[in-house]
């Protein structure tokens, strides 16, 4: 498929007219064709305006044609075949393997939020039938449903480029809200952007849905996202990112007259717990099994697991030594772009310059576009002093911290900010102290669990990537699995409202065929 350096603006393909730039080829710093000039105010003024025309009449759409929608979408990407995969590896230096897999979990991400519009729980229709005797006062007819905030704005993350970028979950989940999207492209794949972008053009076409449904738009600089969030037609923000931009983001859309929520993942070290018993047992195992998460596309996860908490003892040797001899045969790895490459060097430098800090390992050096493995250590006492010991490093290196006993591991996590994910590895004989920490644990993330690493998120109903600020901007929701719906929908509530004036989802007959509560209680299927 030729790549043309287009927008894509409801229906139309338009070459921007702002500042172009290309993609950089990851591994080698080539510049790939083509250009992509930026769109401009008035081609995003019009995606805009598009989307909000789109808006009332794609929200009601019935629930198999928004599933369908979402379903072609992914046969489309799918069709793409080997070209997507190419250019998105060249883009970033992801390997084919983990691209593939990327486009299958976008793939089955987009299926899954088909089975959510189909099957309608979303929706939260209640039933609370009016009680027109109740004494003292009679109680009104009360009908609620869930409807679609609004146009929402999606900005792709450079390390997801298929999964949390154009049609990833952000986009995925609202537009089974019924939220008509427009995407700022990541500038680090605008190739792999376009030709997702393309996809959804078509299944937009060929469901016969409103052209404004999605639009695609990018962006040398940041201005464009700039205005995208401040626009008033905006009405949701979905982000993946720095937690520098994600707060610009935030400040951005809390400063507009009728300030708007930006759903943004930022960062997080996610720490591991390494439990006295476990570590005895199989402290090796572990070790060699934390290397393979923390070295995983070149650590570029916002799932990585950076922080790793223990109690000295031989346990923790073992651990130590058998992470130590992985990372230093792991080879250097190609970096998403040049500027996190960068960026994860300084903070290595950092961590490395640090007075009470020692390197323990480091993997082997490498091309100029690549970061190498490292693992630090320090004590809890200056982990505890100094707060850039816990500052995110996006790639392949992670901070020790050994406590002298467990109530020094309670303190550490006590002082941690919010995290998406924390990691225990427990033997039976660890449950009691593991047991006394899980209340601080739910407060501090957003996904608790045992004996693995967060690295490889599922997408299901029960999952949770989300997790206190600065994980994200708001503790309260997920940006991956079923429920990441919830953010681009509100309740509305009808009352006394005649049933022929009521949304399908609340009328007497059902005609949707919705799960719905009366008077709180599941009506039978
Ligand atoms: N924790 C995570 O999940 C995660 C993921 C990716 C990157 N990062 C961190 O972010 C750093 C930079 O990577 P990145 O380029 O992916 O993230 P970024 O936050 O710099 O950019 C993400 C997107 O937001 C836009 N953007 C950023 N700042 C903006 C602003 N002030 N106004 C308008 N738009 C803005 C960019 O153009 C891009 O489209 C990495 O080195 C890493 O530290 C973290
Ligand atoms: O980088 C953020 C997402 C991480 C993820 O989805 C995963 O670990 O699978």
């Amino acid at each position: 498929m030729t790549l043309r350096g287009e927008n894509l603006i409801g229906a139309e393909a338009r070459r921007g007219t702002e500042a172009a730039f290309r993609a950089v080829e990851a591994a080698t710093g080539e510049a790939l064709e083509p250009d992509f000039p930026g769109a401009s105010l008035a081609d995003l003024d019009r995606a805009c305006a598009l989307a909000e025309a789109a808006f009332d009449t794609y929200r009601e759409t019935d629930p198999e044609t928004r599933a369908g929608f979402l379903e072609a979408i992914a046969a489309n990407i799918l069709e793409i075949g080997d070209d997507l995969v190419t250019r998105c590896m060249a883009e970033t230096g992801l390997p084919r393997p983990r691209i593939e897999g990327e486009r299958a979990r976008t793939a089955g991400q987009l299926r899954l939020f088909a089975a959510v519009v189909r099957e309608g729980s979303y929706v939260e229709a209640r039933i609370d039938p009016a009680l027109p005797d109740r004494k003292p006062l009679p109680r009104p007819d009360l009908r609620l449903r869930r409807i679609a905030v609004g146009p929402v704005a999606v900005f792709g993350a450079s390390n997801f480029p298929l999964a949390f970028s154009v049609a990833g979950g952000d986009t995925a989940s609202a537009l089974a809200a019924g939220c008509p999207v427009v995407v700022k492209a990541h500038p680090a794949h605008p190739g792999t952007s376009e030709l997702v972008g393309r996809a959804v053009q078509k299944a937009v076409a060929s469901c016969g849905l409103p052209e404004g449904v999605f639009s695609l738009v990018f962006d040398a600089g940041q201005s464009i996202g700039q205005a995208l969030v401040a626009d008033p037609r905006i009405a949701a923000v979905g982000f993946t990112g720095s937690r520098r931009g994600g707060t610009a983001l935030m400040a951005i859309a809390a400063g507009r007259p009728a300030p708007i929520p930006v759903y943004a993942e930022m960062s997080s070290i996610n720490p591991v717990l390494l439990f006295p018993a476990a570590l005895a047992a199989r402290g090796a195992a572990i070790g060699k099994a934390f290397a393979a998460s923390l070295t995983l596309g070149a650590g570029q996860f916002c799932t990585n697991p950076g922080l790793i908490l223990a109690v000295p003892g031989p346990g923790l040797d073992a651990f130590l030594d058998a992470a130590a001899a992985a990372l230093r045969e792991s080879p250097a790895a190609t970096m998403l772009t040049p500027g996190i490459r960068d960026a994860y060097r300084a903070g290595v430098d950092r961590v490395a310059g640090h007075a009470a800090v020692t390197r323990l390992a480091e993997g082997p050096e490498g091309a100029a576009a690549q970061g190498r493995a490292a693992l630090f250590a320090t004590d809890a006492d200056a982990f505890l002093a100094d707060p850039v010991l816990q500052e995110e490093m996006f790639g392949a290196s992670a901070l020790v911290v050994r406590c002298r006993d467990l109530a020094a591991m309670r303190a550490v996590l006590a002082h941690l900010e919010g995290q998406l994910t924390a990691s225990l590895h427990l033997a039976p004989e660890d449950h009691a102290a593991a047991r006394e920490l899980l209340p601080l644990l739910e407060r501090r993330v957003g996904r608790i669990l045992v004996d693995g690493f967060g690295t490889g998120v599922e997408v299901a109903h029960a999952m949770v990537h989300g997790g206190p600020y600065p994980a994200t901007s708001d503790g309260r929701t997920t940006s991956v699995g079923s429920l990441a719906i919830d953010r681009f929908l509100r309740p509305v509530s009808y009352q006394d409202v005649p049933d022929a004036l009521l949304p399908a989802a609340l009328q007497a007959a059902n005609p949707l065929k919705l799960p719905r509560r009366t008077d709180g209680i599941p009506d039978p299927r």
